[in-house]
C-alpha cells in the first residue's frame, strides 16, 4: 500500500494515456468496471512503443489503499455514477481531478466530492486501439484549476507530475473559462460533423460554412451574457476566430463526437449542448440551431438506450 498512488478511473482513451504516461515516475493503478489487461501498450504520436505493466482493480473490487489523488477519466454522462460508485470508499480529503470536456459534472461533483475538486481540460488526443493498446494521437496541452479558485498547490504539484511524465500541463486560476471556451468549440463542430458524418475541415465548404456561422452566432450570445470571453478578440468575432482556427487545425479529424456515433456509442451532448441551453434559457436568448442538434441527439440517445425489438 503506497499512499502516493494516482488511481485513475476509467481506463479508455485517455485514462490509459494518462496511467502509461505517469507510470514509473508515480505509483499508478487504473481502475476499471471490466477486466482488463494489466500489460498495456502506448503508441506514441512519434511512431515508438512504450510498454507498461500496470496495478489494475474494478471498481466493485478496490483495495484497501488511500490514494494520493483520483483521476476521473470517463466520458462525461459517465463521471456522476463513478463517481458514486467510488465515493463511499474514499476517505475524506482525498483530491479529485475531473477530466471531462463539457460543462456539466464539473460544478455537481466540486460540491459533492468531500475533498478538494481539480478540473482539467486538455487537447491531448488518444484513442483506443485494443483492450490492451492505447494510440497517442497528438501531444496537445493541459489546464488545471479549480472552480472556486482553490488549491493552487495541489495543481501546481500535479501539473508538474503531468509535465514530468510528458503531458505538460500548468494551472490557471480561470479553469471555468477554459471550459467553456473548449464547450464553445465542440458545440460549432462536434454536432454538425457527427450529424452530416464529415471531417472538420469539411465544415469551412458550402452548405456547412453558414450551419457553423449560425451554431457560433448563438454560442457567442449566449457566452457574453454568462461573462465568459473568447481568448482573443471580442465578442461575436473573437468566438469566430477561435473556432475557425480549431476547424482549421484540426481539418483532418474525425471529431469525437462523430466517432462516437460511427461507434454507436453515446455521445456527450448532455454535457456540452444543454448546459449552453441552460444558459440560453436563464438570459432569455433564443439558441434554436443548439436546440435542434440537442433534440436530434437526444432522439438518438433514447433509440441507443432501446432494447432490441423481438423478431
Ligand atoms: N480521448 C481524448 O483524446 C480526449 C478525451 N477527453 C475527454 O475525456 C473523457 C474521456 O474520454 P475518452 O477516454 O476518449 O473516453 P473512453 O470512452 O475511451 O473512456 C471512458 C472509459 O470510462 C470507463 N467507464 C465508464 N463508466 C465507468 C465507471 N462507472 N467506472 C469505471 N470506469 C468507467 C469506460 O469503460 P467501459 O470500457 O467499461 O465502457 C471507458 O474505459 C471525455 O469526457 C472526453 O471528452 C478530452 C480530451 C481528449
Ligand atoms: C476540437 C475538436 C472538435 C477536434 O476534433 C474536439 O475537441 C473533439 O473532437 O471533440
Amino acid at each position: 500500500m503506497t499512499p502516493e498512488t494516482h488511481w485513475i478511473v476509467g481506463p479508455g482513451a485517455l485514462g490509459r494515456l494518462i496511467a502509461l504516461r505517469l507510470a514509473g515516475r508515480v505509483p499508478v493503478r487504473l481502475v476499471g468496471r471490466r477486466r482488463l489487461p494489466g500489460h498495456q501498450t502506448l503508441i506514441t504520436p512519434e511512431g515508438d512503443t512504450l510498454a507498461r505493466s500496470l496495478d489494475m482493480a474494478r471498481v466493485e473490487a478496490l483495495p484497501a489503499e488511500t490514494p494520493a489523488v483520483v483521476h476521473l477519466t470517463t466520458k462525461a454522462h459517465g463521471a456522476e455514477a463513478a463517481h458514486a460508485a467510488l465515493a463511499t470508499r474514499l476517505p475524506e480529503g482525498v483530491p479529485l481531478v475531473l477530466w471531462q470536456n463539457g460543462f456539466a459534472c464539473q460544478p455537481r461533483l466540486t460540491e459533492r466530492h468531500h475533498g478538494p475538486v481539480l478540473c482539467a481540460t486538455t487537447t491531448e488526443g488518444a484513442h483506443v486501439q485494443a483492450d490492451d493498446r492505447v494510440t497517442h494521437a497528438g501531444h496537445g496541452h493541459t489546464y488545471l484549476g479549480a472552480l472556486d479558485g482553490r488549491h493552487r498547490e495541489l495543481a501546481g504539484a500535479l501539473a508538474r507530475t503531468l509535465t514530468a511524465a510528458g503531458l505538460p500541463a500548468e494551472t490557471v486560476d480561470d479553469i471555468r473559462v477554459r471550459l467553456w471556451r473548449k464547450l464553445a468549440v465542440n458545440a460549432a463542430i462536434n454536432p454538425l460533423v457527427a450529424r452530416y458524418t464529415i471531417r472538420n475541415g469539411q465544415l469551412r465548404d458550402r452548405p456547412f460554412r453558414p450551419m457553423v456561422e449560425r451554431l457560433i452566432t448563438e454560442v457567442a450570445a449566449i457566452l457574453s451574457a454568462e461573462d465568459v470571453a473568447p481568448p482573443d478578440g471580442n465578442g461575436l468575432e473573437g468566438w469566430r476566430q477561435l473556432v475557425w482556427q480549431v476547424v482549421e487545425a484540426t481539418a483532418s479529424n474525425r471529431a469525437s463526437m462523430l466517432q462516437d456515433v460511427l461507434a454507436g456509442r453515446l455521445t456527450e451532448h448532455e454535457a456540452i449542448l444543454a448546459p449552453l441551453l441552460a444558459a440560453a434559457s436563464r438570459h432569455r436568448l433564443p439558441a434554436p440551431c443548439l436546440a435542434g442538434h440537442l433534440d436530434e441527439l437526444r432522439l438518438r440517445a433514447a433509440a441507443l438506450a432501446e432494447p432490441p425489438a423481438a423478431c
